[in-house]
């Protein structure tokens, strides 16, 4: 029998994409989709690429409306989450997009985003080691931010392999503007993002840092420090992360290593040596494409990883969790196959 699922906030970006997924999904059925200003409006006229529900009428973001659905995912804005999510029956699976549960150190929380602490969930990333098995049966998960899917995904083979000093851990991750969100900013007008590339939340102040961090903790006991950089680029969709970290072994040792950890994961794809990874290959797709090699000059391992954020970054992560959640193969509804040129 089909699963009944809800969105909330399909109004906007994250929405969306879980929409678009679940759209061809064939062990779901849709059944509410809400949102919060444009309650009441049809979604044809906010996401014309929805055909198949332009005539739904989008429902306020209530748990009256959302109580009663196998599954819930919620596309809302931080903070906007716990409160929905608590009220909602403990045996309905809640798939959170946002950032209300992905912590688990308080004090990360107070410093990065501040407000009341919700707790944490499990950790939307499978592919981290533990979390596939965390997932699998829960009926709370975590979807983790953009930046630290890229950004973990690239670098966890060689930190797990202990063949990087990770005391010494940069990051530097170019996004596309839709990781914004739909909600009009002043620098994402189209005069400002247009045709220049520029860098925000530098030196160790943008909220995923302690989200990569923490997800590196997981893989080794050794102090983990990541300087991470985000820059925002002139695209609607995609993100590319530059990964690098002090290391002493060479680039075959290091793409053997990659090869290994990334054999049998089904979204994660390593490209053959020397070819680099390019958010167009990925935009559409669950997969996020990784390469890896050693600048032997500066002594660094530099691994670079594309997702787009829409999808393994958001969306496409939160339908491979409710697969696990459910007891569905991982891969349903889900692709590797990217929208090019
Ligand atoms: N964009 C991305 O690449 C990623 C986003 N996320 C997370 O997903 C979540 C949604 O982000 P995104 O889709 O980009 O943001 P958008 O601004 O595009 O969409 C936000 C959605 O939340 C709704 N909303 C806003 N305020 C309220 C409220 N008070 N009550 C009910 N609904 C409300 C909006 O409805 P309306 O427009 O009708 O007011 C809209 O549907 C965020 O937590 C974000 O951090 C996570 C990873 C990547
Ligand atoms: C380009 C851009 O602005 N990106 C967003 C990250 C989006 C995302 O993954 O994050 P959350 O779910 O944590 O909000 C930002 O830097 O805040």
């Amino acid at each position: 029998m089909k699963r009944r699922v809800a969105v909330a906030g399909a109004s906007g970006y994250a929405g969306g994409e879980v929409l678009r997924l679940l759209l061809t999904h064939p062990e779901v059925e849709i059944g509410a989709i809400t949102a919060g200003s444009n309650a009441g409006e049809l979604l044809g006229s906010l996401q014309p690429h929805l055909v198949p529900l332009a005539d739904r009428v989008l429902d306020e973001t209530t748990v009256e409306v959302l109580a009663g659905h196998d599954v819930v995912f919620l596309g809302l804005p931080h903070g906007q989450s716990a409160v929905i999510a608590k009220a909602l029956p403990d045996d309905t699976v809640v798939i959170d997009c946002g950032a209300d549960f992905r912590l688990t150190d308080e004090s990360a929380w107070d410093t990065f985003y501040g407000g009341e602490y919700a707790g944490s969930w499990p950790y939307g990333l499978p592919e981290l080691a533990g979390q596939r098995g965390l997932i699998a049966g829960a009926t709370r998960i975590a979807v983790p931010g953009c930046y630290p899917t890229v950004s973990t995904l690239a670098l966890a083979p060689a930190v797990a392999a202990g063949i990087v000093d990770v005391s010494g851990i940069v990051v530097v991750a170019a996004s596309g503007t839709s990781g914004a969100g739909k909600a009009p900013k002043t620098n994402l007008l189209g005069s400002e993002v247009m045709g220049s590339a520029s860098a925000y939340g530098v030196g160790g102040t943008h909220r995923h840092t302690p989200e990569i961090t923490q997800n590196l903790r997981l893989l080794t006991d050794d102090d983990v420090r990541v300087s991470f950089t985000p820059l925002l680029v002139p695209m609607p969709r995609g993100i590319l992360a530059t990964c690098s970290a002090p290391t002493t072994v060479s680039a075959d040792e290091a793409y053997a290593t990659y090869q290994r950890a990334c054999a049998d994961e089904p979204f994660v794809h390593l490209l053959p040596q020397g070819q680099w990874p390019a958010t167009k290959s990925v935009v559409g797709s669950n997969a996020v494409h990784v390469q890896v090699t050693v600048d032997e000059t500066a002594g660094r391992l530099v691994a670079v990883a594309a997702v787009d954020n829409l999808a393994k970054g958001t969306g496409g992560a939160a339908v491979q969790c409710m697969n696990l959640a459910l007891g569905l193969p991982e891969t349903t509804g889900l692709t590797t196959i990217g929208l090019a040129p």
